[in-house]
């Protein structure tokens, strides 16, 4: 067991990064209400690099929105550094499947707009937007526009931008690398873990796609439907980069892959697992 994490003032972080206490979520729509998330307690620690996976309409994205602040949910809160969330702010980054690059700024402006919008001074803004880009592999290609850049550039630009604002504890992603294709997603997802190992910070990542998952998560949250619920959490000890290729990979990749069949499978009785 490693030291607890150590705060800028020296003092043990014991207060989690995100707590989730008893979140109800409904929305409405035209057959009555949509009981999108039930009953969610979650605790994500300093650090951890969770994933969340889980059949279609479980949920994800709408936990994902409460964590950004975009959302309220009608019962129970999520605290944030144990205080509870109002609305967006810069202590969150977030990555979507669609890089929202601004079409007018090169990539190396693209990394340092939050960084101008937080008055870090020019020079060191581009100091650390130039740092940020070169682990991504993108050193090379500050200069270039968006349109000039391939859909995997792009994906990397939109990591390097939320990597680069330090104010950012938390980094939110859904379905950052989805659109991707397998070979060059697998090359984004070394550059995510290089990325995260270098400066480690606390990670929410939502994906479809359960071998991601499995090479970059800490644990893995496989959420149930109707209602979106907390299904089942995996740990995933295996020492990074991790090996596609070795049996204990593929038997996490395969207990996950049954059970979110299951999970998909099975009626909608409500049954609340415990975390
Ligand atoms: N704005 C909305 N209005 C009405 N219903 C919504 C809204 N957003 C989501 N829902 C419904 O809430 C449920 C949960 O949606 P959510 O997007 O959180 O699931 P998800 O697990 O992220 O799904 P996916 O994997 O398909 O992206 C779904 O049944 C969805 O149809």
């Amino acid at each position: 067991m490693g030291q607890p994490p150590i705060n800028s003032t020296g003092e043990a972080r014991t207060i989690p990064v995100i707590e989730a206490r008893g979140v109800d979520h409904y929305y409405e729509g035209q057959g009555g209400w949509n009981h999108a998330l039930s009953n969610l307690n979650l605790t994500i620690p300093h650090e951890e690099f969770l994933c969340i996976v889980g059949p279609s309409g479980c949920g994800k994205s709408t936990f994902l929105k409460i964590v950004m602040g975009l959302l309220k949910p009608m019962r129970g809160q999520v605290l944030l550094e144990g205080k509870p969330i109002e609305g967006p702010g810069t202590d969150r980054g977030v990555v979507f499947q669609e890089p929202a690059l601004f079409a007018w700024r090169t990539v190396i402006e693209n990394v340092e707009f939050g960084l101008q919008m937080q008055k870090v001074p020019k020079a060191e803004a581009r100091r650390r937007a130039q740092e940020v880009l070169d682990v991504v592999g993108l050193g090379h290609v500050t200069d270039l526009y968006p349109y000039q850049l391939s859909g995997g550039m792009r994906a990397r630009v939109a990591v390097a931008r939320a990597w680069a604002l330090r104010s950012a504890n938390l980094l939110l992603m859904d379905e950052p690398f989805a659109a991707i294709d397998a070979i060059n997603r697998m090359a984004l997802q070394d550059y995510l873990v290089d990325t995260w190992m270098k400066d480690r910070r606390t990670v929410i990542y939502i994906t479809h796609d359960i071998d991601e998952a499995v090479y970059l998560g800490d644990r893995i949250l496989l959420m149930r439907p109707s209602p979106g619920r907390i299904g089942r959490f995996f740990e995933v000890n295996a020492p990074r980069p991790r090996d596609r290729s070795s049996a204990e990979f593929a038997e996490l990749k395969g207990l996950i892959t049954e059970e979110m069949h299951r999970f998909s499978s099975e009626n909608t009785s409500i049954q609340e697992d415990a975390a």
